[in-house]
């Protein structure tokens, strides 16, 4: 099946051209509607062009006609009367004209004219009969209906070219601004129609429980009538629901693709338009044209861009949104659905939407896209890597054990860009250490920046810092186990990081794991406080990420000794970064802050006493990362182990897995050596990152100026350091 996407214009577009079974796979189908477009535009021009030609003639001609005319008073043409000099005159409705006996010296003849004076006219007109002019023939009188037709075109035209450069300046704006282009009312937007998506079931991996879901929908497009003979009400609509990058477009392409029906596609920020109307002229397009392509899947990407609710809690209230979200519903409730037109909108944030769009008859089917398994992650390795060459030794499974949290289009970035690291060796494979460093610059984010140059007493700090955290998590019982600790830097500002990952998959966490993590974040201040004596501004993402657990821990997960398992917060967007909101009053909120800072000081203090029990080892590992910058957790575990005089632990199959795909560190760091010298690096392009949740990366950026404070504004207070500005009265209250 080719892959044909188009972008076309629903007004012009010719739905005739798709039901033609002689033009199914003809690819430049519907290019035709273009083609209209473009003619329609030519004529339009060309009309333009004609008027403003036509209104400059009129007026030029009626320049010249007024050129040899002249204004004078009755008084005037009266005397000239007198004088015998005037050789015709012409009444018209309004005025007199008159010419004179001719005059030699004036090379054309002048026409003057004045006001009738009709009370006048009867003694006038005698004269004018009888009298004679100074060469003695009788004086010509006309009476003639004005012939006005030049004037009254440049009066209409006057009248109608404002207007029509008005309407034409408005539509290059709208044209500029991605609008419509000939009339406010008409779309433009970016629907995108594909006749088939060549996208199947077997091209998403995992989510198998939305597949399923979606199965029925198949099914249901592909047989209407079976579904109509029992007397079932056919879905309308369905809403894919889940995190950014889990494949909630695709699974919508599959779904076309299986139905082998054509798949519309829009993105609901394209309805949403600076004028009030455009947008539901736009729906009633898009379904006006589908209806005519059915059966079709219609697909609506961040449907919350129009669904969102018209409660103003959420931004609501936008009068354009809310025309386009009523025209959206009435669409809905309108069609008919044994015609097979089946509507899939994806979001991920499904709590802001209008209830509305939920009821019976709408989106009434939710399907929930989450984040991938390790058998899932697997998987959409295995699909984006069917078409990559691989190295024999290569062992996704390792990569899938390693990353946890990351979502498909993650994963489908990880095997690009290790076929780019490939491509950049001059290799012809993509071996483990290609995998491994996209593996780290997705999960972590950035690249290794060597050429950093950092002060030795700051590389100090860093790997007593890292660690301080490693150390901690592995003095810990429910901490998941180190697999890496470097001190180099990353282009994204990390100084040094330490990697965690959970050697299984984990969908419940206990207070005790939580508590043990807060513990391994504030480990990497406790250390330099405990070596240096001085506070930096390193452990900024640590302070962040371990306030953000106990947040949750006091305010959602009902862990805290004062709240008990009151609900303090609701998760505002489950499937975006889980930001929560409070529900309760100010007072409580004060006495939040108490706990969740009470929680941390705790686990300061516990990492503290940790490190202080176990000094030698921590300087022992740091000064062995300090000279090597990298070690594996693997490593560290056998320093730790030997120092702590612990038996060796046979690894189980998991850690095995993961060990092994972390040793390629010591792999790559020796190749990288050899080809240093030899081939010279292209520039690479970087994706820009995020780090993930569920693997753990101890994180430390750069120092920057406000946030270095030095030993003399720290001062120890009940068994830690604490900033003199920050000592309040009640503290020493305990
Ligand atoms: N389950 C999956 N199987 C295979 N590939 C996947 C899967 N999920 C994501 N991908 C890859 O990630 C890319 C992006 O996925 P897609 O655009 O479908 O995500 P999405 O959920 O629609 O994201 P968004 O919410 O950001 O629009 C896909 O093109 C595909 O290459
Ligand atoms: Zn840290």
């Amino acid at each position: 099946m080719s892959d044909n996407k188009y972008e076309f214009n629903p007004n012009e577009f010719n739905p005739n051209e798709f039901n033609d079974p002689n033009n199914r796979n003809n690819n430049n189908r519907p290019n035709g509607g273009n083609n209209n477009k473009k003619k329609g535009q030519t004529i339009m021009s060309f009309v333009f062009m004609a008027l403003i030609a036509l209104f400059i003639v009129s007026l030029v001609t009626s320049r010249f006609s007024s050129y040899n005319k002249k204004e004078t008073d009755y008084s005037d043409f009266l005397a000239e009367l007198d004088k015998h000099n005037i050789a015709t005159v012409e009444f018209s409705s309004a005025q007199i004209n008159y010419t004179l006996v001719k005059d030699d010296s004036a090379n054309y003849e002048i026409t003057y004219y004045t006001g009738r004076i009709v009370s006048d006219e009867t003694a006038l007109m005698e004269r004018l009969k009888t009298e004679k002019t100074s060469d003695d023939k009788p004086i010509e009188i006309r009476a003639t209906v004005p012939d006005n037709t030049s004037t009254w075109i440049v009066n209409i035209l006057s009248m109608v070219i404002p207007f029509i450069l008005f309407w034409f300046l408005i539509s290059l704006l709208m044209k500029k601004m991605g609008g419509g282009s000939m009339g406010v009312g008409k779309s433009n937007a970016k629907v995108y129609v594909e006749k088939s998506t060549g996208v199947t079931f077997k091209d998403v991996a995992g989510q198998d429980e939305a597949k399923e879901t979606l199965q029925e929908m198949v099914d249901f497009l592909n047989n209407p009538g079976r579904y109509r003979q029992i007397g079932a009400k056919l879905p309308k609509g369905a809403l894919l629901v889940g995190p950014p990058g889990t494949g909630k477009t695709l699974l919508a392409k599959a779904v076309a693709g299986e139905a082998g029906v054509p798949f519309f596609s829009l993105a609901g920020s394209d309805f949403v338009e600076m004028f009030v109307g455009v947008g539901a002229s736009r729906v009633r397009d898009l379904f006006k044209e589908a209806q005519k392509m059915a059966p079709c899947i219609i697909f609506i990407d961040e449907i919350d861009a129009i669904g969102k609710s018209r409660d103003s809690r959420y931004g609501g209230g936008n009068d354009e949104r809310e025309q386009t979200l009523n025209q959206l519903l009435a669409e809905m409730d309108g069609f008919d659905t044994s015609k097979g037109i089946l509507i899939l909108a994806a979001t991920n944030r499904p709590e802001v939407l209008d209830k509305a769009l939920l009821r019976p008859g709408r989106f009434d089917r939710r399907v929930i896209v989450d984040k991938p398994d390790q058998k899932g992650r697997l998987e959409t390795l295995k699909v984006h890597a069917k078409d990559v060459h691989m190295d024999e030794s290569v062992d996704l499974d390792a990569l899938a054990l390693a990353s946890a949290g990351l979502v498909g289009s993650d994963l489908a970035n990880i095997i690009n860009e290790a076929a780019i690291n490939a491509v950049k060796h001059r290799r012809k494979f993509v071996n483990q250490s290609d995998l491994f460093e996209a593996f780290e610059l997705v999960a972590v984010g950035g690249k290794e920046k060597k050429d950093r140059v950092m002060s030795d007493k700051e590389r100090k700090i860093v790997a007593y810092h890292e660690v301080g955290h490693a150390l901690v998590s592995a003095l810990q019982k429910n901490s998941e186990p180190v697999q890496k600790i470097t001190i180099v830097p990353r282009t994204m500002g990390a100084l040094g990081y330490t990697l965690q990952t959970p050697e299984e998959e984990k969908f419940l966490q206990t207070k005790e794991e939580l508590i043990a993590k807060i513990n391994t974040y504030m480990a990497g201040r406790a250390a330099e406080m405990l070596v240096f004596e001085s506070a930096t501004s390193g452990a900024a993402n640590d302070i962040e990420s371990a306030t953000k657990i106990a947040r949750a821990m006091v305010t959602m997960y009902g862990m805290s000794d004062t709240f008990g398992m009151m609900a303090l917060a609701t998760v505002e967007n489950q499937y975006l970064d889980g930001k929560a909101g409070l529900i309760c009053g100010e007072d409580t909120a004060a006495l939040i802050d108490k706990e969740v800072l009470s929680i941390i000081n705790k686990a300061y203090d516990d990492a503290m006493q940790m490190l202080i029990e176990n000094r030698e080892i921590l300087d022992k590992i740091s000064e062995y990362l300090f000279q090597k910058e990298t070690i594996t957790g693997k490593e560290f575990m056998k320093m730790f182990r030997e120092m702590k005089g612990l038996p060796d632990e046979e690894p189980d199959e998991n850690a095995k897995k993961l060990e092994s795909f972390f040793a390629e560190e010591h792999a790559k760091q020796d190749e990288a050596a050899k080809e240093a010298e030899t081939a010279p690096e292209p520039e690479m392009f970087e994706p820009e990152v995020q780090p993930e949740e569920n693997t753990s990366v101890f994180q430390d950026v750069a120092p920057t100026k406000s946030g270095n404070y030095n030993e003399s504004e720290m001062v120890w207070h009940n068994g830690r350091f604490v900033k003199k500005d920050d000592l309040r009265d009640d503290m020493f209250e305990e």
